[in-house]
């Protein structure tokens, strides 16, 4: 169904696997894809986590540099921008979303990699934005959720040298969340999301918006939109089933509603 992403549910998890040889560059294609498999999987009531990888030896080795040849600069603003929107998307995203780092991940493939929720990588993996050393910078959201993950002066750093990290070293600044050897990465990322699963998808959802209204608003109005979404939550069938289930000693069976 689609021609450069895999998917494969199970377990209430979808495995999205972009394969696009020889490196997974995001072309114009994969990433208009990209938006519609997001729309199905939003719809998907099935899909409670998503689990976001490379096939082979890359996870995405960044835009394709070949769709740069004739890019003027009016259009390159516009291409930033959708870049931007749909990455955007990727990060507001009511599921939970695991990008699982196998390989290179570079320029538009570490921009995607940030706007994921929850970063997992292998040793061997490499991390970057070596926009620089083709003449542009990164214009798919680079420069703004580096600095959030790693502090300003690292992602500065990163930038103005094109500098690739690996796996173990984008742990250490914070980059990922956890590095598991190549073999079994993938199985690492289904494993969490699986646990991420069991939860309530209102819980899911109403956390993954708290957390995101934190990094876009400041404290106070972080707290009131937190307290907002608290209270949503107590609206939900899901608060009964849970407290319940704590009262009972039992695992709470969620609806989902
Ligand atoms: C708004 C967003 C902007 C951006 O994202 S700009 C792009 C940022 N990304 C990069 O600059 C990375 C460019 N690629 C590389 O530096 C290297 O590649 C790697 C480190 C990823 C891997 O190096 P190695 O293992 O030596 O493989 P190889 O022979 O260089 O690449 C294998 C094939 O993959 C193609 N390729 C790699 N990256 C891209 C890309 N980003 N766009 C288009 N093609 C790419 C190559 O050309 C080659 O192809 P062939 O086998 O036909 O010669």
């Amino acid at each position: 169904m689609y021609s450069y992403w895999h998917v494969q549910k199970e377990d209430r998890v979808a495995v999205v696997t972009i394969n696009r040889p020889p490196a997974n560059a995001l072309s114009q294609a994969a990433l208009t894809e990209l938006a519609a498999l997001l729309d199905e999987l939003e719809r998907d009531g099935q899909v409670k986590a998503i689990v976001l990888t490379g096939e082979g030896r890359f996870f995405i080795a960044g835009a394709d540099i070949k769709e740069f040849t004739q890019l003027m600069s009016a259009d390159a603003e516009a291409l930033a921008k959708a870049g931007q929107q749909l990455f955007e998307r990727l990060e507001t995203f009511p599921k939970p979303i695991i990008a699982a780092i196998n390989g290179a991940c570079l320029g538009g493939g570490l921009e995607l990699a940030m706007a994921c929720h929850i970063r997992l990588a292998a040793p061997e993996a490499k991390l970057g934005l070596p926009e620089l050393n083709l003449g542009i910078i990164p214009g798919y959201g680079g420069t703004q959720r580096l600095p959030r993950l790693v502090g300003r002066g690292k992602a500065t750093q990163m930038i103005l040298t094109s500098e690739m990290i690996g796996g173990e070293e984008a742990l250490r600044i914070g980059l990922v969340e956890a590095v598991h050897p190549l073999d079994q990465l993938l199985d690492e990322a289904k494993k969490l999301a699986g646990a991420i699963a069991q939860k309530s998808a209102v819980a899911l959802r109403l956390a993954l918006e708290a957390v995101h209204a934190g990094t876009v608003l400041g404290k106070a109005e972080g707290m009131q939109r937190e307290a907002e979404l608290f209270g949503e939550a107590f609206a939900s069938e899901d608060v009964k089933e849970g407290v319940a289930a704590f009262l009972e000693k039992r695992r709470p069976q969620f609806a989902d509603r």
